[in-house]
Formats: structure tokens, C-alpha cells, sequence
């Protein structure tokens, strides 16, 4: 990922792959729970997929998975021809709520894992791409500010940031703006949308709103519940890049529609 890309539609980008899952099992042997059950999946370069299913279906246990947090009881996880065994640094993760170090200021957060990796005198290199990336959220101004005067909204841009300055070939987003009222929410949604343009990020979002998954998504994947499986992708082909205005349009009701009918079958359950 390199923000100097330029932000091209999804149909422009060359369909690399990316990530690839091939028949991933995974079950918690000591509560005897079986969370997924053969999923498989390829993400293309610069693309945005997003998963949905009911609470419990395994979206999180596979998310994890996915950043070699967890290890699936079966199958390969593969991240640019190479297995995902272990956490790395070519993958970058966001979660529901920011968790920036509140003694440390907006700019030190966004340094922190460079320092933690590659020492001070790394992070004091990384200082201008800091600076780029605090721009390209619309934080510029806040470097010096503490996280307990930065708005939600504002913390959740400065964990983007932290999530993009080792510049992850891939971003894994577990519900980040749901602790967001809705209109910070979208507004976000939005920006989410821009920055992944902008840095050609191959993004995958787990997330328990449909309209959420449609209008930043290229494709949804839809969950059955436990344990949890693949049982539709639906190819989103709205243009990007896509605006709030789109969801009022008839054909990302018709999306919604679709999505929503599926898992009010209980997902083919
Ligand atoms: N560490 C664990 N040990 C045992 N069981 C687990 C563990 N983590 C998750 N589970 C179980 O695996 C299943 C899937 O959980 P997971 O958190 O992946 O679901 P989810 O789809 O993300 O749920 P939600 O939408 O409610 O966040 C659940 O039944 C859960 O209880």
C-alpha cells in the first residue's frame, strides 16, 4: 500500500489476489464449539469486501484468523503467497474502539508501532509520512493533542492512521465505527472509503449493518450462522466513489434487499 497510488474505481485495479483462505476450519476444542466450517475466500488488490451474519456466526473468528492472531484447525491462510502463521507486519487491524495511549499525544500514538518495531531513530525517520497521514484523515493540527480532547470520530481517524504507517499490504477493520452515532458513523464510512481509494488498500470489513456492507463493499460475503460458512457473495457494482446520496438510489435498495432477505432465511441455515 503507498499513498502515493492514485485512486482508481475497483475495475481498474488489476485482480491480483491478495489473501487467500482455502477450506479454513476452525473449532474451540474446550467448549467444543465449532465457529467456521470450510471458508474460503480471495481478496484482490485494492479491493473492499465485507462479511456480515448473525451475532455468533464467527465473523470475529475468522477475522482474527485472518491476522494470524488465531490458527485455524484446518485449512491455509495466505497473505501475498506467503502463510499467515502469526501476527505481521504487512497486516494492519482496527476495532471498535480506538484504544490510543491516552499519556501519548496524537502524533506519538501514530509513531508507536514503528517505535515499538524498529526503535526511535525509526520512528523519528517516519516523521513526514506521520504528517501525510494525519493530512489525508484531516487531523492536521492535532499532532500535539492528547486522545482524551480528540471527539470519537477524530480518535478512531488517528488509530487509521497508527493502522497505516507500516503500510499493510492488507486492513482488517472489526466493526470500527460502531461505538459512532450514525451520522459520525457515515461520515466516517465515507472517509473510510477515501483514504482506501487513495492508498490502494485491500480492505476487509466485518460488520453487523447491511447497508454498511453495500455501500462501501465491492463485494459482501454473507455468513450462515454456526458455524459459520460462506453461503453468498454479492458483487456491489455501484460506481465509485460511492456518496450517501446512493442509498436512497432503488438499486442499493434492491442490494439491501437481497442481503437482508437471505438472512432473514436464517442465511440458509
Ligand atoms: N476463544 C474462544 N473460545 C471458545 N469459543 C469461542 C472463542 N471465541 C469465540 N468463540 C465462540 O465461537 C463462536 C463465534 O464467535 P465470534 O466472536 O467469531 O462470532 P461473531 O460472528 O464475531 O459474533 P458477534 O457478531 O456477536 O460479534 C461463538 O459461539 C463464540 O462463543
Amino acid at each position: 500500500m503507498t499513498l502515493s497510488a492514485q485512486a482508481t474505481a475497483p475495475a481498474g485495479h488489476s485482480p491480483r489476489p491478495v489473501y487467500q483462505l482455502h477450506g479454513v476450519n476452525k473449532s474451540y476444542a474446550q467448549r467444543n464449539v465449532v465457529a467456521l466450517s470450510n471458508v474460503n475466500l480471495t481478496l484482490h488488490q485494492g479491493s473492499f469486501s465485507s462479511v456480515i451474519g448473525s451475532s455468533g456466526c464467527g465473523k470475529s473468528t475468522l477475522l482474527k484468523i485472518m491476522a494470524g492472531l488465531q490458527s485455524p484447525s484446518e485449512g491455509s491462510v495466505m497473505l501475498d503467497g506467503k502463510p499467515v502463521l502469526g501476527p505481521r507486519e504487512d497486516i494492519g487491524m482496527m476495532f471498535q474502539q480506538a484504544t490510543l495511549l491516552p499519556w501519548l499525544t496524537t502524533l506519538e500514538n501514530i509513531l508507536l508501532p514503528i517505535e515499538i518495531r524498529s526503535g526511535r531513530h525509526s520512528a523519528r525517520a517516519a516523521l513526514d509520512k506521520a504528517h501525510t497521514l494525519l493530512e489525508l484523515v484531516g487531523l492536521k493540527g492535532f499532532e500535539a493533542v492528547y486522545p482524551g480532547e480528540l471527539s470519537g470520530g477524530m480518535a478512531q481517524r488517528a488509530a487509521i492512521c497508527r493502522m497505516l504507517i507500516g503500510e499493510p499490504k492488507v486492513i482488517l477493520l472489526d466493526e470500527p465505527f460502531s461505538a459512532l452515532d450514525e451520522i459520525n458513523r457515515d461520515f466516517m464510512n465515507m472517509e473510510l472509503q477515501r483514504i482506501c481509494l487513495q492508498a490502494n488498500a485491500t480492505a476487509f470489513l466485518v460488520t453487523h449493518s447491511i447497508a454498511e456492507a453495500v455501500i462501501l463493499s465491492d463485494v459482501v460475503h454473507v455468513m450462515s450462522p454456526r458455524p459459520g460458512r460462506f453461503v453468498e457473495a454479492f458483487e456491489i457494482d455501484l460506481l465509485r466513489p460511492r456518496t450517501l446520496d446512493m442509498m436512497t438510489t432503488p438499486e442499493f435498495g434492491a442490494y439491501v434487499h437481497r442481503i437482508r432477505d437471505l438472512l432473514g432465511k436464517g442465511a440458509l441455515s
